[in-house]
């Protein structure tokens, strides 16, 4: 795993044929992190939905070397080989914690991690798994979410403001759990407001979108349905 990085090759990050950021040229290697930044409208989610195969790449291309899949080929696309935690939880309310959580680690497959409820305990929940994920807090949600990444090993962290409804205590647990993945030859790319402990982390800066590539944005269609029928 030593030798492994994602590497973007002029990588411009978009909706449909519309270029949102980009081009980036950067490389994260194995036991490193790189932390997005950049104002509200950046491209940031743009960006992090792309490296997790959820959005198509407007140019460029996502570079993978030394990456190897759960059926022990080189993994052809980062999403194989990548946990994503966007702003959504993933979880369904209804059902308990646990449940959620092996749903996850049967549906991610690949090298098993955690049992569900030594998962929770990483993220301070302990206990808990019985109880229907809609009953938890925002906070102990997003905790509950964050548990995903331990229920199955993979090797790249893609993180949408994991820690933006944390308390500071779970913050710094969460920061941990980034450093022993790291320490592990493990690679995180995390857009995120808050420290988590990267401080070696090497920064993407994504500048601000002007007014008239705003005003030029085309309405995705497929994101408009899914919105409208939330509302
Ligand atoms: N479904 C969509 N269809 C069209 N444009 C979109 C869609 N979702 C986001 N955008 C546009 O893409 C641009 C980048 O949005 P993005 O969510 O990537 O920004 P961000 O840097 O993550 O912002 P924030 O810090 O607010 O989370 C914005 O101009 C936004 O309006």
């Amino acid at each position: 795993m030593t030798s492994s990085q994602v590497a973007l090759d002029a990588l411009i990050v978009g909706r449909a044929e519309t270029a949102v950021a980009g081009p980036f040229e950067i490389a994260v290697k194995a036991g490193e992190a790189l932390v997005v930044t950049g104002p509200n409208g950046a491209g940031k989610s743009t960006l992090l939905r792309t490296l997790a195969g959820l959005l198509r790449p407007v140019g460029g291309a996502i570079r993978l070397n030394g990456l190897i899949a759960a059926d022990g080929e080189p993994a052809a696309r980062l999403a194989d080989v990548a946990h994503y935690v966007g702003h959504r939880h993933g979880m369904k309310p209804q059902i308990t914690i646990a449940d959620n959580l092996t749903f996850w680690a049967r549906y991610l497959g690949g090298a098993p991690g955690l049992r569900p409820s030594a998962a929770l305990a990483a993220v301070g929940l302990a206990g808990i798994d019985d109880v229907p994920f809609g009953y938890l807090s925002a906070g102990q949600q997003r905790r509950a979410s964050l548990a995903r990444l331990a229920v199955v090993r993979r090797t790249v962290w893609i993180l949408d403001e994991p820690t933006a409804a944390l308390d500071l205590a779970s913050q710094e647990r969460f920061a941990g759990m980034v450093a022993d993945h790291l320490r592990t030859g493990g690679i995180a790319i995390a857009a995120t407001h808050h420290p988590l402990g990267l401080d070696q982390a090497e920064t993407l800066h994504i500048p601000a979108r002007d007014a008239a590539s705003e005003a030029a944005m085309t309405i995705d269609e497929a994101d408009l349905a899914t919105a409208e029928g939330w509302l």
